[in-house]
């Protein structure tokens, strides 16, 4: 039998080897368990595997059942009822075996059938001459199986004996002659298909399909990602397990596969450094709550749920944000300048606040008037927090009564001045804690806008930013860059202090006769949330914006032993400040493509993402191969990007479709946009299985909208911005140039939305 090349790899030397997507397709059809039952050699294989599955499975159920055995039993008995026969350690070793295989049975039980297999690949090692009996066989899964005799039967993708699945390569093989890879449709084994390393396979080996990665590549897209995690390939493979410590950066064009890789890296973290990463916590940040949507399944089905993912507008816990700013205001707000602004807002005395302090102590009647009381608050404010500060203020109060009298004995009067009343409530009022998100919609009014943001901001900025404000209260709705704004303002003030007794949030209200006090103005039967009550359920609706802005708790953020950042080049100054508040002691994997940028100032951004990491070491990884989109496809996006960013990062696709992209002038007519989008939706949707996004300028929203949710869910209507990161089978792209005009990033952003189809694209341009 002769050799065939492996799957493509940037750093084996077969890529012009690949064969056609149509090919692929053929394997992937004659490799069905029903198709295999006419090729005989297939049959047998796929038995072959399959009874090694069972075993796999069998011995996971054992294991489950036993180790509930011992849960049940008691470690205890099993301790005092030991004889001669059983040794201490040998004891301790078969519980710790259980413990090891029930931990693996319940990660097993969180791996859904629908995640493709828990067996997925086998490894036959050895040389070109070996016979069977010689071969060692190595199966690889999404996590590793012993048997009773302590020998594996599955080895964790991530262990240091699987790593030959994903880097042997014919030029270096590693000890590999065949590496298979199975596909399974829960615990049944239906295809299979093979790499070989040696130039020729050894008479007793069978050699199925035409490679494992087309196959992959070329299957239908889903509404959400899929893990790779059986056709890793090998420069992949080498970010993925890289070393934990400092900063990873993932760079590389469209659809080279890194926001799967670094997916696949926190999994391998996970694994490598499990206590020190679950204790810790992974961040993985990505542009929206869409793209969260759509990589959410990625982690589980590798066997991980112990990672936070978070939309950049849900970083702040507490705070939900998907608004968009115009590119205007999101430029003011995401850029350092505004800090400045943002330290005004928090020392200055708020709105509402008595300026004059009267009181009666120790026989004395005190009054300081505002200029004594704003000095008292700058000096407290240059050692406290505001929210923290409370107890310091009243001292400080304290002293400059003290000093505007100095009558008497100095203790007594202080002692006094802590035991008043009067003092009391001028503190409640004139030191109240301050939520950040009402201090920002304090902004809503123009003349105060100009006037803290005097020398920061141009007089038009300020007023965008007002209105912005205004938007946030007409809209009841934060946009995503104001999340960056609350987080700074609660590094300055501290979250809000909640005494016990009080610490109620919008859902827990104790007592429905006071809702007024928590924020909720109205109260109505059958409608919106549902709270619980100490002994009664009731219905609230926030009744006014407001309200919705100021619902929830702002809490201070947590830290993460590891970060992980998608389409990095997106972030603003603001959200890497954001971010490394998060970071303090992580390590990060940094995930971005500067071609693919929204955000306009790349350099400031560039120094508060190098402030960020604090000077850690960094090791730098590129990704140079096109896996997304056919290449018909691609070419399309690249000849639009390379004349207006010739420095563009440009990926080799490696599948082709023979099929070029629809390019259509559509007429001004009335109406004759939607048509014309309808008629391309209707070609796709009997062209491909799969997904279909519409991405429109703004101004053809309205007319494509009725696309969305048609042809039975697999068609969506989405706007440009909110395409990054995603992908579907095919797109139609309304109006190219409409989209370069209104986007922050111009052309980079529809350089986005070209390179989000698979397998086909429609691009449809307003004559
Ligand atoms: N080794 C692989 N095997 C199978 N599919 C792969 C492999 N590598 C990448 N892919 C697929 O390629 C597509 C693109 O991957 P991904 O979204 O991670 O790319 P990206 O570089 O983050 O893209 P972009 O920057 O354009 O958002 C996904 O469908 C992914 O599953």
């Amino acid at each position: 039998m002769t050799a065939r090349p492996t799957a493509p790899d940037s750093t084996s030397e077969t890529t012009s080897d690949v064969p056609d997507a149509a090919a692929a397709a053929d394997v992937a059809t004659t490799n069905d368990a029903a198709a295999a039952a006419a090729v005989p050699d297939v049959a047998a294989e796929l038995a072959l595997e399959q009874a090694h599955v069972d075993r796999v499975y069998a011995e996971l159920e054992k294991a489950s059942r036993r180790a509930a055995d011992v849960e049940a039993d008691g470690l205890a008995r099993g301790r005092t009822s030991r004889t001669g026969d059983v040794r201490d350690e040998e004891m301790t070793g078969l519980f710790e075996r259980d413990a090891l295989v029930y931990a693996a049975a319940r990660r097993r039980s969180m791996i859904d059938k629908q995640y493709e297999g828990l067996v997925f690949g086998r490894l036959d090692l050895g040389t070109e001459q070996s016979t069977a009996a010689e071969r060692e066989v190595r199966y690889i899964g999404r996590l590793g199986v012993r048997d009773d005799d302590y020998e594996p039967l599955v080895v964790d993708w991530r262990a240091p004996a699987a790593s030959a699945f994903y880097r042997a390569t014919p030029v270096d093989p590693m000890g590999v002659v065949r590496r298979r890879v199975l596909r399974c449709s829960g615990a049944t084994v239906v295809g299979a298909e093979d790499d070989l390393m040696v130039p020729a396979a050894p008479d007793d080996l069978v050699v199925l399909g035409d490679g494992a990665l087309m196959a992959a590549l070329t299957r239908t897209r889903g509404r959400q990602m899929r893990d790779i995690v059986a056709t890793i390939q090998r420069h992949q493979d080498e970010a993925i397990r890289a070393p934990s410590r400092g900063v990873t950066e993932i760079t590389g064009g469209p659809g080279t596969g890194k926001t799967v890789v670094a997916l696949h890296r926190a999994a391998y973290l996970l694994y490598s450094e499990r206590r020190r990463f679950e204790s810790g916590g992974i961040l993985v940040v990505g542009p929206s709550a869409a793209y969260t949507a759509y990589i959410e399944r990625v982690l589980p089905s590798l066997g991980e749920e112990s990672v936070a993912l978070r939309a950049l507008g849900d970083v702040v816990d507490g705070m939900t944000a998907t608004r968009l700013d115009s590119p205007e205001v999101a430029a003011i707000k995401g850029s350092l300048r505004i800090r400045r602004l943002l330290a005004r807002l928090a020392s200055r005395t708020p709105a509402g606040a008595p300026t004059t302090l009267r009181a009666f102590i120790a026989g004395h009647a005190v009054r300081l008037d505002e200029p004594v009381l704003r000095r008292v608050r700058s000096d407290v404010l240059r050692g406290h927090q505001h929210n923290l500060a409370a107890d310091a203020a009243r001292m400080a109060l304290a002293e400059a009564a003290w000093r505007s009298v100095r009558v008497g004995e100095r203790d007594a009067f202080l002692e006094a001045f802590e035991g008043s009343r009067d003092v009391d409530d001028f503190v409640a009022a004139w030191w109240r804690p301050l939520d950040p998100r009402e201090l920002l919609l304090g902004l809503a009014d123009t003349e105060y806008a100009y006037e803290v943001s005097r020398g920061v901001l141009e007089h038009e900025e300020a007023a965008a930013l007002a209105a912005s404000y205004r938007d946030a209260l007409a809209h009841g709705s934060w946009s995503v860059a104001d999340a960056a704004l609350v987080d700074d303002l609660v590094a300055r003030l501290a979250a809000v202090q909640v005494v016990e007794r009080e610490d109620v949030g919008f859902y827990d209200i104790e007592e429905l006769d006071n809702l007024a006090a928590y924020g909720v103005q109205d109260v109505r039967a059958g409608i919106d949330r549902r709270v619980t009550t100490n002994s009664q359920v009731g219905i609230v609706t926030p009744a006014d914006a407001r309200a919705r802005l100021m619902m929830g708790r702002i809490e201070r953020s947590s830290w993460y032993a590891h970060v992980l950042v998608d389409e990095a080049q997106d972030l603003s100054p603001m959200q890497w400040r954001m971010l490394a508040r998060r970071g303090r002691s992580a390590s990060w994997t940094v995930v971005g493509d500067a071609a693919q940028a929204s955000w306009g100032d790349l350099a400031e951004a560039g120094r508060a993402r190098d402030e960020a990491f604090s000077g850690q070491v960094r090791q730098a990884f590129h990704m140079d191969t096109n896996y997304r989109n056919a290449r018909e496809i691609f070419d399309y996006a690249r000849d639009v990007i390379l004349p207006l960013v010739p420095d563009a990062d440009i990926p080799d696709a490696v599948r082709e479709t023979d099929v070029d992209p629809v390019d259509r002038l559509v007429d001004g007519a009335d109406g004759s946009m939607a048509q014309a989008a309808a008629d391309a939706v209707e070609q796709l949707l009997a062209e491909v299985d799969g997904s279909i996004a519409v991405i429109a300028a703004g101004r053809w929203v309205e007319q494509v909208a009725a696309l969305d949710g048609s042809g039975g869910g697999r068609v969506q209507v989405i706007d440009p911005l909110s395409t990054k990161g995603l992908e579907w089978d095919a797109t139609v792209v309304v109006d190219p140039d409409g989209i370069t005009a209104e986007s922050p990033g111009g052309v980079r952003v529809l350089y986005v939305v070209l390179t989000r189809a698979a397998h086909r694209m429609h691009v449809l341009r307003p004559a």
